[in-house]
């Protein structure tokens, strides 16, 4: 074997190595540059949190995924009501100011490698197994709105003398996919969502009875409509303040979320007035939860501004419709005959006492109950 030979062998075998080195760099770009698009195409915040949280875990094969959110005013939280992370309180976590932020990130910079044993509890609190990480800060206009914890239980997998260029630029794109979806969200939230009391807005109910009336008329199924008014809630603002008054309204809010079904539709009718909406319910049903939240109200204990305490009651009126009665009906005929008599059945229990539920059939469709269904 002559000297070239030896020499050609050599340089083939770098050849190799680099060509190796090459493709595996082009198939970790090119795993990055999917995983941008899949962040990019996220609508919601859910979607990107699940993205992130579940799947990074599998696709970056990683032992730990945590991500913390500054939320100051909790509106990433409002978004993501009924969002459960992979593990609740570990892998996702909200702050509403930037203490923990600034401990994890001095500056505003990746920081790879092997994690002290304090940096190791804040950025992965449950996880012992990590041995090596990468913390992304999510920067939005100077300002850090989170942190992205890689973490492996592989010693070598990222450490301080490598360059992180991609995992940079996938911190931005998360950041920037972050705020989009919370305040494209938030925007849509904004125009359906009573603000106070967290269910939807009269506006919102006004269109979605009509989706709801005819959601019931295809599937052949009734429809029972609340509607709930605080009694003598002028007193409690005169004599507690508007502040107590906000306070009740908001409690009323939550108090409806907690006992109704994800399905029902609540919304802030007026002032101190509620509406909900029952699909698939029957009038009997509907006066059975008429009256359990009746009751509810009425066992809610409010505390003034001198934490004394106060309790609320509520009238309500109920109406039913039957899936005959929306047969080849004028949905917004239907739907005004619907308030209307919900309405009339609020009056009622305002007229027989208050603190009541009262009631109305559609008018000219069913035979007018008169007994009054009131049970203490
Ligand atoms: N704190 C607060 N009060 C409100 C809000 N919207 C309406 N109100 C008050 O709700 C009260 C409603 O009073 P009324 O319509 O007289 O009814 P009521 O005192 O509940 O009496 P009845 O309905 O007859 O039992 C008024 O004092 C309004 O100012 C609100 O957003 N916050």
């Amino acid at each position: 074997m002559g000297p070239f030979d030896k020499e050609n062998k050599e340089l083939r075998r770098a050849l190799h190595l680099l060509t190796s080195k090459a493709e595996r760099n082009q198939s970790i770009l090119q795993s990055f540059f999917e995983m941008e698009i899949r962040l990019l195409g996220c609508n919601k915040l859910d979607e990107l949190l699940d993205l992130i949280l579940i799947e990074f875990r599998e696709y970056f094969r990683l032992t730990a995924v945590n991500l913390v959110l500054f939320d100051p005013e909790n509106a990433a939280r409002d978004l993501l009501e009924d969002y459960v992370p992979p593990e609740p309180g570990h892998s996702l976590r909200f702050v509403n100011n930037q203490r923990l932020l600034k401990s994890i990130f001095p500056t505003p910079e990746l920081r790879a490698g092997e994690l002290s044993s304090p940096l190791k509890k804040l950025a992965f609190p449950s996880t012992p197994f990590v041995l090596s990480s990468a913390l992304l800060p999510l920067v939005r206009q100077n300002c850090l709105i989170g942190s992205l914890h890689l973490g492996s239980n592989d010693p070598g997998r990222y450490s301080q003398h490598l360059d992180y260029n991609y995992i940079s630029h996938m911190a931005s794109v998360i950041a920037v996919c972050i705020e989009n979806c919370i305040n494209q969200q938030n925007l849509k939230r904004l125009s359906i969502i009573d603000m106070l009391t967290k269910v939807h807005n009269r506006r919102s109910f006004d269109q979605e009875i009509i989706k709801e009336l005819s959601r019931s008329s295809r599937h052949q199924t009734p429809l029972s409509c609340l509607f709930i008014d605080l009694d003598y809630f002028k007193l409690v603002n005169d004599k507690y303040g508007h502040q107590i008054g906000d306070k009740v309204l908001s409690s009323i809010g939550q108090l409806l979320k907690k006992n109704l079904r994800k399905t029902d539709l609540i919304a802030r009718y007026g002032g101190e007035e509620f509406a909900v909406l029952l699909p698939n319910c029957n009038s009997e049903k509907a006066i059975e939860i008429g009256n359990n939240l009746r009751q509810k109200i009425l066992q809610m204990i409010i505390h003034n501004s001198d934490s004394k305490p106060f309790r609320i009651s509520a009238s309500i009126g109920i109406t039913y419709c039957s899936s005959e009665q929306l047969l080849q009906a004028d949905l917004d005929q239907v739907a005004h005959n619907i308030l209307k008599a919900a309405d009339d059945g609020v009056y009622l229990a305002k007229q027989n006492g208050r603190n009541r539920v009262e009631y109305q059939p559609l008018p000219d469709t069913q035979p007018r109950l008169t007994e009054s269904l009131h049970s203490a």
